[in-house]
């Protein structure tokens, strides 16, 4: 009858999402009816209040209550496998950035246009009036809150600070210029890769993939580390961290030049790119362009490099289709990524507007990249229910979640994107089951072995064990003092 066909109807669409297929063990449905609990009730309240719904809302103004969702604290501790799509410089939190701003002898330039930041030993450089921060935060009450302001996207009204795209992505790019010789400087380096790793361990996160465009390191004898030391600098800090702990399972670097480079430029980055590959096999996960797509040269006119190194199976990851246009180069870029066999996509924005390209990228098994913060505060999408990845994980779509630059827009490890995808890009009933496969296909997708994979795979089951232990322990412990004093917790 009428009523059985439209039920066979959603829970065949049910069965079709992201995760939807899996069928979760007695202990998981335990926690799964907790999440949910929480879940339906943030959903309830709003749609009586969408004021409260806060996926809906810009994250600048929606942070703070976040911090306070039961669904996201829930989503804080669950093992969630791996980053895969991150920048160098936007790895960490702010906090943690801020903080590097005190160290000794760091300068700063004024001058028009975005600050710069350097340490200098006792040779300061002649080409600009160099100002010890130190010296500027004593002298000028005004200083701290200037900096800060160089150094973030967060605003109280971001409609009205950044009223265009283009308006956006000058002052996001601003930043990376401001903060270049203050992480470049190459005690800070690693200590800011550490940082980085750290913070997505204390997230849950046990494994990253991140792209750089491997800046000039230096020191203050002078020393310039070449991109050869600087990708060393990198391998040394992981191999600390690894020692520090143990069980984080890795981190890999995806090489990515500005796509607004002439070709002579981008042939030279490739060399550059064949003989890191070379050096660090184990490291290097492969090739990328970034920069605003949109004011960006198109992968076409880079075909006559990329082609041969499609040929040297060269894993590409590009970014393509992280655009609101259509039919125009930006997401056609889409198609040449699929055609080069691209391993995943970084953002594919504008995937669903192209159904042939879509369909051959799932024939491919190519992952998509979704990094919904990053997505709403770079100004493709307002309210995250309009996010087209919806349709992505509502079609079981190989997704990942991924933060981009979460110090820029204030967030830090992974979950603040897990919660916003996992409350404003999926239907009210997806549950448990989309999180554990987001975990899974963040596995399944990384540029790792297939040994790796099965180690990943191996921890991730234990973390997710414990992770089910200690979501029904607490549960009991609450039930408990409020059932009944001569309760048991087990
Ligand atoms: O979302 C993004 N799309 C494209 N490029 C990006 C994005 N986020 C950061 N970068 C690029 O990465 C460089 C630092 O390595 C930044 O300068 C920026 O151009």
């Amino acid at each position: 009858d009428y009523w059985s066909e439209r039920d066979a109807i959603i829970a065949k669409e049910q069965t079709r999402s992201v995760g939807g297929h899996l069928r979760l063990t007695d202990r998981e449905e335990k926690v799964n009816k907790i999440l949910m609990r929480y879940k339906y009730k943030e959903l309830d309240d709003g749609l009586v209040h969408p004021k409260n719904f806060l996926a809906g809302q810009h994250f600048f103004n929606a942070k703070k209550e976040i911090e306070r969702s039961k669904v996201f604290n829930l989503i804080k501790k669950l093992p969630k496998g791996a980053s895969l799509h991150s920048h160098d410089m936007g790895l960490v939190s702010f906090e943690c950035l801020y903080n590097l701003t005190y160290k000794d002898n760091l300068y700063v330039c004024t001058n028009d246009g975005p600050y710069r930041l350097q340490f200098f030993g006792d040779k300061v450089d002649k080409d600009c009036d160099w100002q010890l921060v130190s010296t500027l935060r004593q002298s000028n009450s005004s200083f701290d809150c200037e900096l800060k302001k160089r150094l973030t996207l967060v605003v109280d009204d971001p409609h009205v600070a950044y009223s265009t795209l283009n308006k956006v992505w000058k002052a996001f790019e601003d930043i990376f210029v401001a903060v270049t010789g203050l992480l470049g400087y190459e005690p800070i380096w690693r200590e800011y890769f550490y940082e980085a790793m750290k913070e997505l361990y204390e997230d849950n996160v046990k494994y990253l993939e991140f792209r750089g465009i491997l800046p000039q390191v230096y020191d203050t004898n002078g020393k310039i580390y070449d991109p050869f030391e600087v990708v060393g600098l990198y391998y040394d800090t992981l191999k600390k961290f690894m020692e520090d702990y143990p069980d984080f399972q890795g981190a890999k670097f995806i090489y990515t030049p500005y796509r607004k480079l002439d070709n002579k430029t981008i042939q030279d980055h490739i060399v550059i790119y064949e003989k890191l590959k070379t050096r660090y096999p184990d490291f290097i996960a492969g090739f990328d362009l970034v920069g605003q797509e949109d004011a960006g040269f198109p992968l076409t006119s880079f075909i006559n490099e990329l082609i041969p190194m499609q040929q040297n199976g060269t894993p590409f990851f590009f970014h393509a289709g992280e655009t609101n246009w259509q039919g125009a180069t930006t997401d056609l870029n889409l198609l040449d990524a699929v055609l080069l066999d691209t391993k995943r996509i970084g953002h594919a924005f504008a995937l669903v507007k192209h159904p042939e390209i879509m369909k051959m990228a799932k024939h491919k098994d190519i992952a998509v990249e979704i990094c919904p913060i990053s997505n709403q505060v770079l100004k493709l999408v307002d309210d995250i229910r309009n996010h087209p990845g919806a349709v992505l994980v509502a079609n079981d779509y190989p997704v990942v979640i991924a933060p981009d630059d979460p110090t820029f827009w204030g967030a830090k490890g992974l979950s603040y994107d897990w919660y916003i995808a996992f409350m404003g890009m999926a239907s009210r009933d997806d549950d448990l089951r989309l999180l554990k496969q987001l975990a899974e296909n963040s596995i399944k997708y990384s540029a790792t072995t297939t040994s790796e994979k099965n180690d990943m795979f191996q921890h991730w089951q234990e973390d997710w064990n414990r992770f089910l232990d200690e979501v029904l322990k607490e549960e009991n412990i609450i039930n408990c003092k409020c059932n009944s004093i001569r309760c048991q917790p087990n």
